[in-house]
């Protein structure tokens, strides 16, 4: 459904714990991207731009950003496809889309109008087999319920030989990083979350890495969704974590 209803999220039947993450990234959409900025002091697009380039997009291509949200990795996507090329932003939330549509708007560059926003499920791709040339996920996988399905949605909907690029928290089996990691949601994130009356949102953070997959299970998921390759790189002392799958 192109993004031109203001808001008013699609009547589809999806599970509750769907639809929380719906109204989740909803409600969070308004300080969405302030809030990454201040929290990961920045370094959240570093990470996103290490996620575009392990995706193979180049110019002229037609990619997809999977739970494109504000649309941070679409942006950069459309950069490396350049005008000639296509980018498609899928997202169930409308309000992330609203604030996506509204940045793009405020851009001149000529890439950025190469971008089209969907509202659509993960789970549920509205494109034909073979379409992408390269797929991105930016913290997206986590928070998909039904990630097997998802994933075999983006093995169907790329072409052969291309990439899917899926960036995330790491879930590390090392405890002094997990240890960190729950240290800082705990005493910084939840807490400046508090300020904005979001601590109930943030805190989910906490417990969907620990119900995340590790880096070893993101690559059986990835094959077994039907990858012919697929590796997992830890990235920022284990912190976060990207996942390159070839079809
Ligand atoms: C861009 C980032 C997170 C996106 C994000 C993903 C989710 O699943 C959420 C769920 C619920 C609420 C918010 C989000 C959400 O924002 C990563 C950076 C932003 C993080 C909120 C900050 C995390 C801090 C790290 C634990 C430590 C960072 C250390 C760094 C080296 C400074
Ligand atoms: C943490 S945000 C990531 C946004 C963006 N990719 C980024 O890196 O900042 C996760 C996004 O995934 C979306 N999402 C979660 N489950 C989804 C699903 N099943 N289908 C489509 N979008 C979904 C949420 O609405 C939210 O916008």
């Amino acid at each position: 459904l192109p993004v031109n209803s203001r808001c008013r999220p699609r009547t589809v039947v999806r599970s509750s714990n769907s639809n929380d993450r719906q109204t989740l990234f909803n409600r969070i959409a308004p300080v969405y991207d302030n809030l990454n900025d201040l929290l990961s002091l920045g370094q959240h697009r570093i990470w996103k731009n290490m996620a575009v380039s392990w995706s193979g997009a180049k110019t002229g291509d037609y990619v997809l950003d999977l739970c494109c949200g504000s649309g941070d990795l679409a942006f950069l996507l459309s950069e490396r496809v350049g005008s000639i090329g296509k980018v498609m932003g899928l997202d169930f939330s409308c309000e992330q889309l609203a604030v996506a549509s509204s940045r793009q708007n405020l851009r001149a560059r000529s890439c950025y109008k190469c971008i089209e926003w969907i509202e659509g499920d993960a789970t549920d791709l509205p494109f034909d087999d073979c379409k992408f040339d390269a797929i991105t996920m930016g913290y997206g996988l986590r928070n998909v319920v039904d990630r097997h399905r998802a994933m075999r949605e983006m093995y169907r909907v790329l072409k052969p030989g291309s990439r899917v690029s899926i960036l995330d928290f790491n879930k590390s089996n090392q405890s002094v990083t997990a240890f960190m990691q729950d240290w800082m949601i705990d005493n910084v994130v939840v807490p400046v979350a508090t300020v904005y009356g979001l601590a109930k949102e943030y805190e989910y953070l906490k417990y969907s890495i620990n119900g995340y997959l590790t880096g070893e299970e993101l690559e059986t998921l990835a094959l077994e969704a039907g990858f012919s390759s697929a590796r997992h790189y830890e990235i920022s002392g284990g912190f976060m974590g990207n996942l390159v799958a070839v079809r």
